[in-house]
């Protein structure tokens, strides 16, 4: 079982808070994905998990052990970077192995086969003897995977692993990715800035703000029931609309009426319990029906501060 928990997690760099009090619980086989703005402590979150950062204060379990102290290398854990952090004058094979003794008891053999079978679930069995300069970034990109999955992790820690990809090649390995993924289950935290891979590689997405996650929930849910003014922007292309509106807070379903000229009632997809109505707007998510070929307007309810 590799469940991560992190309670109250927090990491400061001097003033900045980049981890502010993080609570949350990731099950096991879960792919996650944290989302969010620049800066908003994505990858420090990730990197205090790993252990290549050390938390202010707070505590992180992998499985059934509280990893909070124990060295990056004894957590269980797999990461893999932007760059892909490959020795240049390595070839990919080595690349692959090299440090693998520590992670797992194989012999010199069965490590060549390891290596040739993920070589060969990921495309790359025949370029196994190349340096990374003689390799695409897509290759790159898999070899740096091939690494991290023949150390059997517990936990995979990706880091924008398709941000230097181009397009294309950028959707073939999401593809890709949520394959693997499904194959293998292993738990996944997944960090990224771009929304679109969010919404399609999370089982869950957490969007972070600021050092906080926002809300954590299935792409669907996110994307009906933002449950901030913030998320409700930061998700979905095109962007919501919004208006102000007046609240009858204790009505069931939640009945928001537009503030000026109209006065229609508009019962809102979600049910919030609002307490501070007057902190209300009234988001438009649009949304093409393909069955119907025609806009669709959804709205939903959201805190604006
Ligand atoms: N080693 C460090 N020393 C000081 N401040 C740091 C350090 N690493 C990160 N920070 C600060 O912590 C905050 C969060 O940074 P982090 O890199 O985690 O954000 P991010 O969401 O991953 O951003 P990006 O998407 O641009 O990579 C930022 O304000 C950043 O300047």
């Amino acid at each position: 079982m590799a469940r991560i928990e992190l309670e109250s997690l927090q990491k400061e760099f001097g003033e900045t808070v980049a981890v502010n009090d993080i609570s949350l619980s990731v099950p096991d086989g879960e792919f996650l994905v944290l989302v969010g703005p620049s800066g908003c402590g994505k990858s420090t979150l990730l990197r205090t998990i790993s252990g290549l950062e050390s938390q202010t204060s707070g505590d992180i379990s992998i499985g059934d052990e509280r990893v909070t102290n124990v060295e990056p290398k004894d957590r269980g854990v797999a990461m893999v970077f932007q760059d892909y952090a490959l020795y240049p004058h390595m070839t990919a094979r080595r690349n692959m192995t090299f440090g693998l003794d520590s992670h797992v008891s194989m012999s010199d053999d069965e490590i060549e086969q390891a290596v040739q079978d993920v070589g060969e679930t990921l495309g790359i069995g025949d370029l196994l003897n190349r340096t990374p300069d003689a390799l695409s970034g897509g290759e790159k990109q898999r070899v740096a995977m091939g690494r991290a999955l023949l150390r059997e992790p517990d936990v995979f820690l990706l880091d924008e692993p398709l941000s230097n990809l181009d397009a294309k090649l950028r959707d073939q390995m999401r593809a890709e990715l949520t394959q693997l993924h499904e194959r293998i289950g292993t738990t996944t935290i997944y960090v990224t800035h771009d929304q679109t891979e969010a919404m399609t590689l999370g089982d869950r997405v957490a969007v972070m703000n600021d050092g906080e996650i926002e809300q954590v929930e299935s792409p669907q849910v996110l994307y009906d029931e933002p449950a901030s003014r913030f998320v409700a922007e930061f998700i979905g292309s095109p962007q919501m609309n919004f208006l102000p509106v007046d609240v009858e807070g204790r009505s069931r379903p939640t009945v928001a009426t537009l503030q000026g000229h109209l006065t229609s009632p508009f019962p809102t997809t979600n049910d919030m319990p609002f307490t501070a109505p007057e902190n209300a707007v009234l988001g438009f998510a649009q949304r093409t029906s393909i069955l119907h070929k025609r806009l669709r307007m959804t709205p939903s309810l959201v805190r604006s501060r």
